[in-house]
């Protein structure tokens, strides 16, 4: 077959794609076509300049494969955590409160603010490595649980109202869902509420002097796993306590740090 000659840089010479041959791509044709799939799919370089012209098909090959990966390239914590900006109503605070459109909010986003997070095994919390690993990394020696209910928290009430309050710890505020649901609310870098959606399998940090408030949604409960480096401090500090020196450095570190990204994720449905 005769080669069109293209010379897109001066220092190449004529003719440098002596070597030439076809990839008809449907899973009919390739053999381990899911696994050819997922390693095209998967972020590489090569040593050398990939070459293809397209004869046939288009870029919907694209699209059909990310569908045909399906979840696989899905970050598992969308599963279980989704975090959004909240609309201004008054209505119950245990609503979801979506902007219209609703603007989803990414992890990159919530990294930026300090808040990290995790999927995790909910139902082998016992002997789950991963945690074991995370909380040997990052020293949480404390453990316990906080079941939000009326019937298993002394002061129900009281105790919701509180969490509800804008308020900061010293300390992260670690916290490991492990059933149930809830919303963690944080202030973003302009002071617009992000409403945190925590489900089974999330655990979040929330870094210390963060903004934050907590609220059960309308499925009403939800059981925490407590983490903390050693002996547990949970005192809130009820807005505004901005003199603390944790919210000081939270300031220095999270809100006031150049070079911030877009806050709303477009890719989110
Ligand atoms: C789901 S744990 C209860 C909420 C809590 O402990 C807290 O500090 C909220 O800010
Ligand atoms: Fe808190
Ligand atoms: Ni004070």
């Amino acid at each position: 077959m005769r080669m069109t000659q293209i010379r897109t840089r001066s220092d190449k010479t004529e003719d440098i794609y002596s070597y030439m041959d076809m990839l008809d791509l449907f899973p009919e044709k390739v053999e381990n076509y899911d696994e050819k799939l997922k390693r095209f799919y998967t972020e590489h370089i090569h040593g050398d300049e990939e070459i293809r012209y397209c004869l046939k098909g288009s870029d919907r090959w694209f699209e059909q494969a990310r569908d045909r990966m399906g979840s696989e390239s899905k970050d598992p914590r969308e599963e279980v955590i989704q975090a959004w900006y909240m609309d201004d109503s008054d209505a119950d605070q245990r609503l979801p409160h979506h902007r219209d459109p609703q603007e989803f909010v990414s992890f990159e986003k919530l990294d930026e603010l300090g808040v990290l997070s995790w999927r995790l095994d909910a139902d082998n919390y016992e002997t789950d490595p991963e945690l074991k690993k995370i909380r040997e990394d990052r020293g949480y020696s404390y453990m316990d649980f906080c079941e939000v209910c009326p019937e298993k928290l002394p002061n129900y009430e009281e105790k919701i109202k509180n969490f509800y309050e804008e308020h900061l710890h010293t300390d992260e505020e670690i916290r490991y869902c492990v059933a149930g649901s809830g919303y963690f609310d944080v202030r973003d870098r302009d002071e617009a509420w992000i409403r945190v959606w925590v489900k089974k399998g999330a655990m979040i940090v929330l870094p210390a002097g963060i903004y934050h408030r907590f609220t059960l949604d309308s499925d009403n409960y939800i059981k925490a796993m407590r983490l903390f480096v050693g002996d547990p401090v949970w005192t809130p500090f009820n807005r505004p306590h901005d003199h603390l020196p944790a919210r000081q450095e939270y300031v220095d570190n999270f809100v006031n740090k150049a070079g911030c990204g877009p806050a709303v994720d477009a890719t989110a449905a």
